[in-house]
């Protein structure tokens, strides 16, 4: 997977954002948020409906002043300053570009409107035109453009004033797949050849994955786990990052022997080892990912279960099987177990090292509104 790297040895802290509190009425939507940027980093803030996504990007671009907290951008302390001396631009899921101006003029807007000399306009603007290939579109009117498109244009003039930081809620969820595919493409390359460092609000978690040099997985006005896309999908730090982030098999369950690192736990398929650290007698989820299990005895850890369903998916197929107390197992397979059909128990097996296990939530993790 390519990713746009941060420069070498680039330290965090370009954009620092410190316990950033917010309450609207009884209901604490940032409650103590911390995250720290490299230069020219790209992070995405992924969570469900309501988790704080957009309060906190908000509080960025100094639309909306958080209760407690702090925003340094490259040195300087931004919390009280208005946007537009903030020097970063930001990219909304609604256009929002001018109806009555045309694609360039829309994109010159923001240097117009800075006083910069019309020589100078003009180049930027092209180069901008050519960035985001809208050049063989600069005289059409914004209104005469498809979605994606009026999407560029809408990058085009958010980075052609140069801002230190761009911030982009939602911007491809009004697309269809196949062009917001493309635009992640698209935006990932212009972002790159600018070395624009940037937070990028989304529910949608391939689109986090596919894009982002790191993914802050928030929830109930926290950031539970901020890591690299496959730290956050291979070693999530919570329950919430682990069911949120992939498909997943979760298990409750109760640590029956724990020692050196490692604990036994029982769970209503069996009994599974995890490197981990519990007390005896601790509830806990446990956690496999579907392509770190096997049908059959292969691994260490065993359990059995019925097979209750079978998803095509083209290349590969997703065999899901019950567990008692309504849990599921899925498994991704390279084909169909010989002989499977629903009903049929199986023995499926994944490696210790590939159990994560986690302090039980009170109820398994609420995923809200999932892309
Ligand atoms: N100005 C406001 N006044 C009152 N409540 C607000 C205000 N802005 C946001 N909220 C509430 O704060 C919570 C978090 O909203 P926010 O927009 O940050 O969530 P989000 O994670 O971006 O969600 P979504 O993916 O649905 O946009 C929601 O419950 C929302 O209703």
């Amino acid at each position: 997977m390519e990713r746009a790297a941060s420069p070498p040895g680039a330290a965090p802290g370009f954009l620092t954002v410190s316990g950033a509190e917010k309450t609207f009425g009884a209901a604490r939507v940032l409650d103590g948020v911390d995250l720290s940027m490299a230069r020219g980093e790209f992070v995405s803030l992924l969570g469900p409906s309501g988790c704080g996504k957009t309060t906190l990007l908000r509080i960025v671009a100094g639309l909306m002043a958080p209760d407690r907290g702090r925003v340094v951008l490259d040195g300087q302390d931004i919390t009280r300053r208005p946007p537009h001396k903030r020097d970063v631009g930001v990219v909304f899921q609604s256009y929002a570009l001018f109806p009555h101006l045309d694609v360039r003029a829309n994109v010159a807007f923001g240097l117009k409107a800075r006083g910069v000399p019309a020589a100078r306009i003009g180049p930027a603007v092209e180069r901008l035109l050519s960035l985001v290939r809208m050049e063989a579109y600069a005289d059409r009117s914004v209104k005469a453009l498809s979605g994606g498109q009026q999407q560029r244009v809408a990058v085009a003039r958010a980075l052609v004033v140069g801002p230190k930081l761009l911030l982009l809620d939602e911007p491809f969820s009004a697309l269809d797949r196949k062009l917001r595919e493309a635009m992640q493409i698209d935006l990932k390359r212009i972002l790159r050849e600018v070395g624009t460092t940037a937070v990028f609000v989304t529910h949608d978690q391939d689109e986090a994955l596919a894009m982002s040099d790191r993914i802050a997985v928030m929830a109930g006005g926290r950031i539970e786990h901020l890591g690299t896309p496959e730290e956050i999908y291979e070693r999530p730090a919570t329950a919430f990052a682990f069911s949120f982030v992939g498909l997943s098999t979760r298990l409750p369950g109760h640590v029956s022997a724990a020692a050196g690192g490692e604990v036994v736990v029982d769970t209503a398929v069996g009994q599974v080892r995890a490197k981990a650290n519990f007390l005896p007698g601790s509830p806990v989820l446990v956690g496999v990912r579907p392509e770190r299990m096997v049908v059959g005895n292969a691994l260490a850890n065993r359990i059995v279960a019925p097979l209750a369903d079978v998803v095509f998916k083209g290349a590969r197929v997703q065999l899901l099987f019950h567990a008692p107390e309504g849990a599921e197992i899925v498994v991704e397979a390279a084909h169909l177990p010989p002989g499977a059909a629903s009903g049929y128990e199986s023995i499926l097996s994944f490696a210790v090292e590939d159990t994560l296990v986690y302090p039980a939530p009170d109820a398994l993790p609420d995923l809200g509104v999932a892309a």
